[in-house]
């Protein structure tokens, strides 16, 4: 059974100004540390702005050119510091296959393959990650009904199956730069996530 563990506040954001409460858990099978940043009390609410960021180090830290991550992360907490929601930050480093293994799968797109690609080269499929534990914790705070912050098709029918209610999918932005954009297109092409190129 899945439960709260602790909760705190902190203030975050490029300028570290925005509050929210970090949150950690018990009981989560797969022993990965997921947390989730709530702000406005967004849990208090029907139908909160959700988002299921999977942990991108190279992208959420770095801001590497090679992904969106890490601009998709800094778009969400902007507008959930005004408009309130609930960020899981989800320990699935590379869609679920780890950094290192990212990064080996880094080395195979420098040398030509894309990203579905060098994971299947490596021996992986697309993408490992799950979202049960996911739904967990929404329960956890109560929830079942949700508005979803992704482009992805795969976490909407994950939760979905999970027993969650998705009430409204919103998109993020298509955040293109020097490095990014074959990225991006493979996924749209071949992983079908919803971009809009235009915005
Ligand atoms: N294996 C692999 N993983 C990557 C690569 N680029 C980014 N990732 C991982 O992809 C995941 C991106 O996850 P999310 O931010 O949840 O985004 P998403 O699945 O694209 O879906 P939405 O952003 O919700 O539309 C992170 O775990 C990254 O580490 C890559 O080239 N190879
Ligand atoms: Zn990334």
């Amino acid at each position: 059974m899945v439960n709260v563990r602790a909760r705190v506040p902190f203030k975050v954001g490029l300028k570290s100004n925005i509050p929210a409460d970090l949150l950690s858990f018990n009981g989560l099978e797969s022993g990965k540390e997921h947390v989730a940043v709530i702000f406005k009390d967004a849990d208090k609410t029907s139908a909160p702005l959700v988002r299921m960021h999977s942990e991108c180090l190279t992208g959420d830290v770095f801001h590497s050119s090679r992904c969106d991550c890490g601009e998709q992360l800094d778009e969400t907490i902007e507008k959930m510091g005004e408009l309130g929601g609930i960020i899981f930050y989800l320990r699935q480093e590379g869609r679920g296959i780890g950094l290192y293994n990212k990064i080996d799968a880094y080395k195979l797109q420098s040398e030509g393959m894309n990203t579905y690609e060098a994971n299947n080269h490596l021996g992986f499929g697309d993408d490992l990650r799950e979202f049960g534990e996911a739904a967990q914790m929404l329960k956890a705070l109560g929830l079942t009904d949700i508005r979803l912050v992704t482009n992805n098709p795969k976490k909407i029918r994950e939760l979905s199956e999970n027993g969650i209610n998705i009430v409204e999918v919103v998109g993020t932005k298509a955040h293109v730069k020097d490095g990014n954009e074959s990225y991006l297109k493979t996924k749209a092409s071949h992983g079908h996530h919803r971009f809009n190129f235009e915005s």
